[in-house]
């Protein structure tokens, strides 16, 4: 990790109608860094990443990507400037084959000829374990293979910032150490990654730092074993009294 700030959150809240559901939340993430976001359902995780990717609009705050604020900036264009998503519900095209459901999202990241898209997903299928899926409707894989599937469509818009919603959710011990392993194997070509996650023991083995929200807001924030140690994430998020 450098200390170098890719993404920077300051004061941002969200409301829907009367109900806040984010009150003023600030945090950097650092280019290269693996950042855990930990939280009860309900904290307000999805819909920060949703402002993020800007599926959803700020009530207050800023956010920037770089020196850049993303404010008024629409989902497309923020995928062009390198924020790649997952979703909690996978939405892959059911009706196309893996290959081609990475070639509709390499069109969005945009800047290749069809020939360099062709080879870019090639790669990205090789990376996320999917080569011999390439022809597979991906209606058809496995849970694994479809999370893994997520992950490489996120890919496939070349991402500086990758936000992964819940990917470990479901899967069996051996295949979540699988997911670990792909998630590791991302960062270390140098892809910044925030990654919610209620699997625990997933984002732990990975996680340079952790953010925990409660009732949309930051309750702590910074190195994993600290954070899980603290008596209010204990309580909130464990539901140990200490
Ligand atoms: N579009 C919306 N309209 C109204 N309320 C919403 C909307 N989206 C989210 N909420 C509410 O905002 C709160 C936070 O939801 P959010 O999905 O961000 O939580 P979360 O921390 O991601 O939870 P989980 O771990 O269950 O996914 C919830 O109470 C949710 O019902």
């Amino acid at each position: 990790m450098d200390s170098e700030i890719l993404l920077k959150a300051r004061g941002v809240s969200k409301s829907f109608g009367a109900v806040r559901v984010l009150h003023e939340v600030s945090f950097d993430v650092h280019r290269g860094e693996v950042l855990g976001i930990l939280g009860p359902n309900g904290a307000g995780k999805t819909t920060l990443f949703n402002m993020i990717s800007g599926d959803l609009k700020v009530s207050a705050g800023e956010i920037q990507l770089g020196d850049t604020a993303l404010r008024g900036e629409p989902p497309f264009r923020r995928c062009k400037m390198g924020i790649g998503r997952t979703y909690q519900i996978p939405r892959p095209y059911s009706g196309m084959t893996t290959f081609e459901n990475l070639l509709v999202a390499a069109a969005f990241g945009g800047g290749r000829s069809e020939k360099q898209s062709y080879a870019f997903c090639a790669q990205v299928l090789r990376d996320c374990e999917l080569s011999d899926k390439a022809n597979v409707s991906a209606g058809k894989l496995t849970l694994l293979d479809r999370k893994r599937l997520e992950l490489a469509r996120a890919l496939a818009s070349d991402p500086k910032l990758l936000l992964l919603d819940e990917i470990a959710g479901g899967l069996t011990d051996d295949e979540s150490k699988a997911l670990v392993a792909l998630v590791r194997r991302i960062r270390d070509r140098g892809i910044t990654i925030v990654w919610i996650e209620h699997v625990l023991h997933a984002l732990l083995a990975v996680a340079d730092r952790l953010l925990v929200l409660n009732f949309g807001e930051k309750i702590a924030e910074g190195v994993p074993a600290e954070v899980i140690a603290l008596p209010e994430v204990q309580r909130v998020y464990m539901g140990i009294e200490v």
